[in-house]
């Protein structure tokens, strides 16, 4: 049987442990982070989705394509999470320039495999290959990527150990989690909380780094005309 889920696309959600007051504050700091979830099929996308946003998991999620929206208060800053659920066989299908597009609108990306799947698991690393050689051309950050071996209560029919997990994770300089979409909201908490605040880190030192390189081409710009009128 397919549930249909109460969401919808955009929708907005505060998980009721947020301190709200926070994020009325004024000089809460507001940032956007636009977050893509990607993997094989059936790894449980939309289950760990669905379980960060309404802490729920209600067994059966369709084929449904959602962007979310969420906001996160967080040591000061609120932040608006914005989450791509894409299901594999639409990306699949979907052309290069749409993937592209889709690529390069995300800030961070989620990468799901099943403990129980080896080819879920396989698949992965190309993906980051190409991830990261569309967004680290543009720019010198590097780009947060989490990886999450999902369907842990699953141990019986686990053919993925933790070990290669973390070893993949590690060799690629992303993150790992292993979790339980099924079992428990926590896990979820833990990949979704930590990608939107390595997200915002990045955006801050970007920023900063802009700022300063600015800084730096004006001076040389000034010095450059004291140069020049000295002559
Ligand atoms: N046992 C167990 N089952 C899970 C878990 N997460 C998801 N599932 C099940 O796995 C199946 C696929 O989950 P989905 O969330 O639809 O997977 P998806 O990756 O979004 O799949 P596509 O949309 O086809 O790409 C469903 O039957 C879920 O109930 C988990 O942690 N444990």
């Amino acid at each position: 049987m397919v549930l249909r889920i109460p969401l919808r696309r955009s929708a907005s959600f505060t998980p009721d442990h947020q301190p709200l007051m926070e994020m009325s504050n004024p000089t809460t700091l507001k940032m956007e982070a636009n977050v893509l979830v990607l993997g094989a099929d059936s790894v449980g996308k939309s289950a760990l989705t669905v379980r960060f946003l309404t802490r729920r998991f209600i067994g059966e999620y369709g084929d449904m394509e959602f962007i979310y929206s969420h906001s996160l208060a967080m040591e000061g800053r609120e932040i608006h999470v914005h989450i791509w659920d894409i299901p594999c066989s639409q990306d699949r299908v979907d052309e290069s320039s749409a993937k592209e597009k889709r690529v390069q609108w995300a800030d961070g990306f989620i990468l799901v495999y099943s403990i129980c799947d080896r080819a879920s698991f396989n698949v992965l690393r190309p993906k980051v290959q190409v991830i990261k050689a569309a967004k680290e051309a543009l720019s010198q950050e590097k780009v947060p990527i989490v990886i999450v071996g999902n369907k842990r209560d699953l141990h019986h029919r686990r053919v993925v150990s933790s070990e290669e997990g973390r070893l993949l994770a590690l060799s690629m300089d992303c993150e790992f989690y292993e979790v339980s979409a099924a079992e428990a909201y926590h896990g979820a908490l833990m990949v979704f909380q930590g990608l939107a605040e390595r997200i915002c880190e990045a955006k801050l030192a970007l920023k900063k780094g802009t700022g300063i390189r600015s800084i730096v081409k004006s001076m040389s710009a000034v010095f450059a005309r004291k140069r020049t009128d000295s002559l």
